[in-house]
């Protein structure tokens, strides 16, 4: 009897032990051939050859560790293109963001890719919720007064009420949803920002307003949308300019949805009172002006990590897979073609 060979997956970095479980799922549905994490050009080079040693490839499979730099990003042409010149048709890798896709390439060329949504989703928006509440309460303030021994300053202004305060949220998809849900919580008023409302069952308590009343009307402005050319530097000094003196401003998206230079100016001039920041413009580093300010709060782009993760991130990743073998399409396609 004739049995058609498997189809051959190409998976970037052999997934940590917890998996094992889903690795051997994983070797049921495809013939996998996996290759180690490195920079953008070594891992090229190890694409090409895994190609012509191994391939075809009918999709590429990321279990990124964001740990280990230089990160293998961007996902364009000179990475992926023996991969995609020889039948490549999904790329699915950790993640809610994929700036760091080329998706013209990709989609042009009629390839999905398809990211773990819940996975960072949950983590972000916890996370969000954390950096919220602090930079309300102007944690780093007290605590850098606690540490050289001041106790509690009453000179300093008292720190804001989230029941009498409001929630901007520029980006009211997955992240979004579960922030505005989380912060309704804590008794805050949420309004919202998209490209276009959404269907109201799906607002659940925010409510739409334009990008301009959103500035005026936020205590709180917290952003959750993706980097692209629409969105790049859409926090600008014009932008800053028409906040309320004191706005508190929180990132757990892509760095680069602000530009650094006009919030550190925001910072000092008071009309920032606290910015809450996971992301930056150019990660690793982080502009002098946002480390030396007393009025920030910052972690190292690591919303998601924490010690489930990786976990979570195999199973949407493995669905991912699942799905496109089945149907020729994952379950997490960000993109689609006519
Ligand atoms: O940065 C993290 C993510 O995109 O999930």
């Amino acid at each position: 009897m004739h049995v058609d060979p498997k189809p051959k997956v190409l998976i970037l970095n052999t997934p940590h032990k917890i998996s094992d479980g889903y690795l051997s799922i994983m070797n049921e549905m495809a013939d996998v051939h996996s290759i180690e994490q490195a920079s953008h050009d070594v891992l090229a080079e190890r694409i090409a050859e895994a190609v012509k040693e191994k391939g075809p490839f009918v999709a590429f499979v990321v279990f990124i560790r964001w740990w280990d730099t230089p990160l293998p990003w961007p996902y364009d042409e000179a990475l992926l293109g023996p991969l995609i010149e020889t039948g490549c048709r999904m790329i699915t890798a950790g993640g809610a963001g994929y700036d760091w896709a080329d998706m013209k390439y990709l989609t042009a060329n009629r390839v999905y890719y398809a990211n773990t949504p819940i996975m960072a989703g949950r983590r972000t928006a916890d996370t969000t919720a954390m950096m919220i509440l602090q930079a309300l309460r102007g944690t780093s303030e007290r605590e850098a007064d606690a540490r050289a021994g001041k106790f509690y300053d009453s000179t300093k202004p008292f720190a804001k009420d989230a029941r009498s305060s409001t929630l901007g949220i520029v980006g009211l998809g997955t992240i979004g949803k579960l922030v505005s849900e989380h912060m309704q919580h804590f008794g805050m008023k949420v309004i919202y920002h998209n490209r276009s409302r959404l269907p109201a069952e799906e607002e659940n308590g925010a409510v739409y307003v334009s990008f301009e009343l959103l500035l005026l009307r936020s205590d709180v402005i917290s952003l959750h949308c993706p980097l692209n050319e629409g969105t790049h530097h859409l926090f600008n000094k014009q932008v800053f300019d028409q906040m309320n003196d004191g706005t508190i401003i929180v990132n757990t998206s892509r760095g680069a949805v602000i530009d650094e230079n006009a919030l550190v100016e925001a910072l000092d001039s008071g009309k920032v009172r606290c910015a809450a920041l996971d992301v930056y413009e150019n990660e690793p580093n982080i502009h002098p002006g946002l480390i030396n300010s007393k009025h920030t709060i910052l972690s190292p782009h690591c919303a998601v990590a924490n010690e489930t993760f990786e976990r979570d991130q195999q199973i949407e990743v493995m669905l991912n897979l699942e799905t496109f073998l089945k149907s020729g399409k994952p379950i997490n396609a960000v993109n689609s073609f006519v």
